[in-house]
């Protein structure tokens, strides 16, 4: 008869010597990483060696390879952990996001850019804009939209007034918590959460705590500290927020739509080349006149762009005017993308562009 206790020895062996080969591939990977950034330049910063096209290209090898038994999204998350780390032996990458630490943001910085990289939590995503324009931050990370409830329209309305360049997206699956010091829901009496998580649990909230008072703060992890120190309230964030404030999960997944997800952006201050699936966003502000806007939007289906989306914001410049945030298939180095522009310049009377980036990995 099989030994079992022998059985796990071999088994167990056999784990020790696939880690040692990982361990002596991921040095030698290292090597080569640093390589790289020797060929870039010796003594630059860890923004010049950065190159969001490559790493996308990566990581969709990393997918077509994968045949399980661990998800893509797994996989994509280890090899993304490994090139955060090859490219912080340089000097990390500094990423500002709406803070305190513990909020969603700071899981998309780190599902985009590593645990390598520096992640400084601010007050507003105003201030990450103003951040990353100052040049204290390399990039940022602002949420944009939200599966259930659409856009966010602060964000919307900064790309109006900065420079900001998007370089990346990044979509996470939102699972909210309600988050206290008490075990169970028995005399919670008010709920702290950023407004967006307030809605996004409503009905939830109805039928569970029908009389606790719901109460919109900056952030959800601002709502989870206030919840550190009351004993008779309860914070709405993600299990991270959680941890950071020591409060326990008196119920999780409290979201009313499973699918509830929320796409971040990725700002910078330059273009990055492309990657060879890429998504173009444009801004663009049309004369108030009659079939303006038919003539804006034509050019893309002649030249067979892909439009992915449209939102209309007021422009700031006039009363009734309207700035439109237009998401298209493809790169702005793309010739169809270029013949579009090109067509639709008497047309328009500004388009700008916010930037060609890869779309979002699992
Ligand atoms: O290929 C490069 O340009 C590298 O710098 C290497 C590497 C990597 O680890 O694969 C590291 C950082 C870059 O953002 C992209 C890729």
């Amino acid at each position: 008869m099989n030994d079992p206790k022998s059985s796990l020895t071999q088994v167990r062996d056999r784990i020790d010597s696939i880690d040692r080969q990982i361990q002596e591939l991921i040095s030698e990977r290292a090597n080569w990483a640093r390589e790289v950034a020797r060929v870039k330049g010796e003594g630059l910063s860890a923004i010049d060696y950065y190159r969001p096209e490559r790493e996308a290209h990566v990581l969709r090898m990393v997918v077509d390879r994968n045949h399980g038994p661990l998800s893509d999204t797994e996989m994509v998350r280890l090899f993304r952990e490994i090139m955060s780390s090859c490219l912080a032996q340089e000097d990390p990458l500094k990423v500002g996001y709406l803070g305190p630490e513990g909020t969603f943001s700071e899981q998309a910085v780190r599902k985009h850019f590593g645990h390598a990289a520096y992640g400084l939590p601010l007050g507003s995503i105003e201030e990450v804009f103003q951040e990353v324009a100052a040049g204290h931050a390399d990039f940022g990370v602002v949420p944009v939209e939200n599966s259930g409830q659409g856009m966010i329209q602060i964000t919307l309305d900064l790309f109006l007034t900065s420079e900001a360049r998007i370089c990346g997206e990044v979509e996470l699956r939102v699972h909210q918590c309600l988050l206290s010091q008490r075990e169970s829901l028995e005399g919670i009496k008010r709920v702290y959460g950023h407004a967006q998580s307030l809605q996004q649990c409503k009905t939830w909230l109805r039928v569970n705590l029908p009389s606790a008072e719901c109460i919109a703060v900056s952030s959800n992890a601002e709502g989870a500290r206030l919840a550190r120190h009351t004993d008779d309230a309860a914070a709405i964030a993600g299990a991270a927020a959680g941890k950071v404030y020591g409060l326990k999960t008196v119920a999780d997944a409290i979201e009313d739509r499973a699918d509830n997800t929320t796409r971040f952006l990725v700002i910078g201050r330059s273009l990055f080349p492309p990657s060879g699936n890429d998504r173009t966003s444009l801004l663009i502000t049309v004369n108030d006149k009659p079939g303006a806007l038919y003539d804006v939007l034509s050019p893309f289906a002649k030249r067979n762009v892909s439009m992915n989306r449209i939102e209309s914001r007021p422009a700031h410049t006039g009363k009734w005017q309207y700035a439109f945030f237009i998401d298209v298939s493809g790169h702005i180095d793309d010739e169809s993308l270029q013949a579009a522009l090109k067509d639709m310049g008497p047309v328009a009377e500004q388009v700008r562009v916010l930037g060609s980036y890869p779309v979002a990995l699992p």
